[in-house]
């Protein structure tokens, strides 16, 4: 099912444009991740520009990270853009259940626009599962589960991601679990931002979402793995892990640690 190495020579091959809206903390570094991977990134969220971009990109990723009015009216018309033009959507709901202009902010896009993949930590999920206070500003205060993974897939119709010490993805039908990653992971600011990065492009050379997370979830984790061997603290493992993707080997997948369900 999976094929990370075969879908990964095809992003390095393909060079698929990724159109981010991505926040201001973590745009630079985002733009590093996808090109580590071997796709296009362009940072965009120009209202009088964005249509246009998404149109043509070959997938578009709408992080909410620091929005303001006119951000959100960007995120509806690059969404409505993409939906047209059957681009892929990944979404990552930044700091859901935070303050309520996020939360609908997040409930507005996944309405009037088509959401394929949406990615968030288990506060940001759960929040928009219907439970609260499990969210302090962007960081999740516990983890989640499938059964909120499945929910959202199915109220939704996405492929819904949580991230954390354990990764629960569902497309509603078909779930998995992704057990990589390093607890160092935390301290670095957009570590989830840059997982979106990974997941927009493998979403770019396959339409199977379910499997597109779980490829590009083990390749950033393992990518994580490895960069943490050679990593002093935080600002090391951002370094090396840009390092260790660009050199991603076929082996490094022998390393993945997934459970599928369904
Ligand atoms: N304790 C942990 N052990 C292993 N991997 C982890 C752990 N915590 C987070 N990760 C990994 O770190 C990445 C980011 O997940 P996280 O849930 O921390 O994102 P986030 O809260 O959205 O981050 P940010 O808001 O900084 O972008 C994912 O790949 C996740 O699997
Ligand atoms: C810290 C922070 N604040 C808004 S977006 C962002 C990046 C991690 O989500
Ligand atoms: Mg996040």
């Amino acid at each position: 099912m999976t094929n990370y190495w075969d879908d990964l020579q095809t992003i390095r091959k393909r060079r698929p444009l990724i159109h981010h809206l991505m926040n201001y903390v973590v745009m630079n570094d985002a733009a590093n991740v996808t090109l580590a991977v071997g796709a296009s990134p362009i940072m965009a969220h120009a209202r009088e520009e964005v249509e246009e971009l998404a149109a043509k990109a070959d997938a578009l990723y709408i992080n909410i990270g620091t929005l303001d009015d006119r951000w959100v009216e960007s995120f509806l018309l690059a969404g409505k853009a993409a939906s047209k033009n059957n681009v892929p959507v990944l979404l990552d709901p930044v700091g859901a259940g935070a303050t309520g202009f996020r939360t609908e902010t997040v409930l507005r896009i996944l309405n009037e626009t088509e959401v394929s993949v949406l990615k968030g930590n288990g506060g940001e999920m759960m929040a928009l599962a219907g439970v609260a206070g499990m969210i302090k500003g962007v960081d999740a205060l516990g983890e989640a589960n499938l059964d909120v993974a499945e929910k959202l897939a199915r109220e939704y119709g996405v492929t819904a991601v949580i991230t954390g010490p354990r990764d629960y993805v569902s497309d509603g039908r078909r779930s998995a679990i992704v057990s990589n990653g390093t607890p160092m992971l935390q301290y670095i600011t957009g570590s989830g931002c840059m997982v979106g990065s990974v997941i927009a492009s493998f979403m770019a050379v396959n339409r199977d979402f379910l499997v597109t997370s779980v490829e590009g979830l083990v390749t950033f984790e393992v990518a994580a793995e490895k960069a943490e061997r050679r990593s002093y603290g935080p600002a090391s493992l951002k370094v090396n892990l840009i390092d260790e993707l660009y050199n991603m080997k076929p082996g490094d997948y022998e390393l993945a640690k997934v459970e599928f369900k369904g």
